[in-house]
């Protein structure tokens, strides 16, 4: 099991008391499945991510990234299993504007210090439609392109988990379906543990299994038999 998420409890301070973001939640996310989160602003969707990608640790519960779990770990040793095991694309690109799409993700590959890496940037480009883009700069792609890059970029490193929050939020309807159909595509080819959270419930198609958060509590919809 790639990631795995059990009896997750998280509270932020909230005046006097305290607000639960995340009530008991639950999610196993095998290696090579995208899973979907879908659920209304302020429900919990990003809280989740923050937890997951270990940048949060819950009040309770148990957290386990590429079968290590991760209560108990450093701060440092926390950075490390996010720089090795996790990718993260956010809503919004946040491309460096001065690099070509090549250099966003040989700079990924570098910060880890894998050399290997740096010869997968133009093969990923290329996986995500851009390898004759791969000289442009941020400002020379369109919207959709960007998040492609985005995509790439979260995945140079080879991580076994990837979270994605809203990619397609500043797209139309085509580039988004385009987007979810390559995360889909992603997930299989590259055997990763994909957890989509999304407000949207059209992008469920594209999900093996899909849950629902309300107010902190996850529930699933679907999950994929056989
Ligand atoms: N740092 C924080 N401190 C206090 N409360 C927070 C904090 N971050 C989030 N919350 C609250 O926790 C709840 C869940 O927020 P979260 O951002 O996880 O929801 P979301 O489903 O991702 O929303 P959106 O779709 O609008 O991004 C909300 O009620 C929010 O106001």
């Amino acid at each position: 099991m790639s990631l795995f998420l059990d009896d997750v409890t998280l509270t932020y301070p909230d005046g006097d008391g305290r607000l639960t973001a995340l009530d008991r939640v639950g999610l196993e996310v095998p290696a090579g499945t995208l899973g979907a989160v879908v659920g209304p602003s302020g429900s919990g969707k990003s809280s989740l991510l923050a937890v997951a990608a270990t940048l949060i640790t819950p009040d309770g519960g148990r957290v386990a990234v590429d079968g290590v779990p991760t209560a108990g770990l450093s701060a440092a040793d926390r950075a490390v299993l996010r720089r090795r095991s996790i990718g993260i694309v956010f809503q919004q690109p946040n491309l460096l504007p001065s690099l070509t799409a090549l250099e966003q993700l040989e700079v990924m590959a570098r910060l880890d210090g894998r050399r290997a890496a740096a010869g997968r940037a133009r093969e990923l480009l290329d996986a995500v439609g851009l390898g004759d883009r791969a000289h442009r700069r941020p400002h020379q792609l369109s919207g959709g392109q960007r998040q492609r890059v985005n995509i790439a970029r979260a995945l140079v490193n080879e991580p076994s988990v990837l979270l994605v929050d809203e990619p397609t939020s500043a797209l139309d309807h085509e580039r988004g379906a385009a987007v979810l159909d390559l995360l889909a595509r992603l997930t299989r080819e590259r055997g990763t543990a994909t957890v989509l959270v999304t407000h949207d419930h059209t992008h469920l198609d594209a999900a093996d299994t899909a849950h629902e958060m309300r107010d902190g509590r996850l529930t699933p919809l679907r999950v994929r038999s056989g």
